[in-house]
């Protein structure tokens, strides 16, 4: 039986997007901010999903993104799933449903208890929530930080909606976390990179062999 299933965050390069499909991960991200280093353009994207499987969901992350951004890349027709990781507000969050027409998944980052509750707030607007650590404070980056946060905040919890695990997770760490939380969903970016944004075929594929078990 499958432990937990996989997302591989901020895919840049179509050898790792194979790695990926190959091993068995059911969601691909694809960073739409520019500030980022694994940020790709919609016509990058395009290209990289040109291939991927059907099953396999093409997730676009979006940081506060404008109406305009969302558009470009929608044009494309490269996406499945939309991933919020700013400070969307839940009006935010349904307005982009409705704008895409697509599921919107929420990402809320958590340092301590009092962030469980943006999980329920969400829950009643978006299609799936990703549990992340929160990033610090002057973070050049709001997710994508290789942090991990205290995961027993969230033993025994569950939400309205599906949800993923993500921060800091690695090959080494991800079967454990998955046990804790009881995750179905895994995220990860750094833990599979050699360097910021340089991702790295060998721990893609160790890191969705541990998640899945
Ligand atoms: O990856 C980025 O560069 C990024 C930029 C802006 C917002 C979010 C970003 N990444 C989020 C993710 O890659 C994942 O959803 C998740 O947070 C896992 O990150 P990591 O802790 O690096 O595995």
């Amino acid at each position: 039986m499958t432990l937990a299933e996989v997302k591989i965050c901020g895919l840049r390069e179509a050898e790792h997007v194979a790695a990926a499909v190959e091993e068995g991960a059911r969601f691909l991200g694809f960073v739409f901010f520019p500030k980022s280093p694994r940020a790709v353009t919609p016509q990058q994207a395009a290209h990289l999903v040109a291939d991927v499987p059907p099953g396999v969901a093409r997730v676009g992350l979006f940081v506060d993104p404008s109406d305009a951004l969302l558009s470009e890349v929608l044009e494309s027709g490269a996406l499945d799933v939309i991933q919020l990781h700013g400070h969307e507000s839940a009006a935010r969050v349904a307005e982009v449903k409705a704008l895409s027409g697509l599921p919107v998944m929420k990402a809320v980052g958590l340092s301590g208890p009092d962030d469980l509750a943006q999980l329920v707030d969400y829950g009643v607007v978006a299609d799936m929530l990703l549990v992340d650590a929160k990033p610090p404070k002057g973070a050049d980056l709001p997710g994508g930080n290789g942090l991990a946060f205290d995961w027993r905040l969230l033993v025994g919890r569950r939400w309205l909606r599906p949800w993923m695990l993500a921060g800091g997770l690695t090959p080494d760490n991800v079967a454990e976390a998955v046990r804790l939380t009881g995750a179905p969903v895994v995220d990860v970016s750094s833990g599979v990179e050699s360097a910021p944004g340089v991702k790295d075929v060998a721990l893609i594929r160790a890191f969705v062999a541990a998640a899945k078990g």
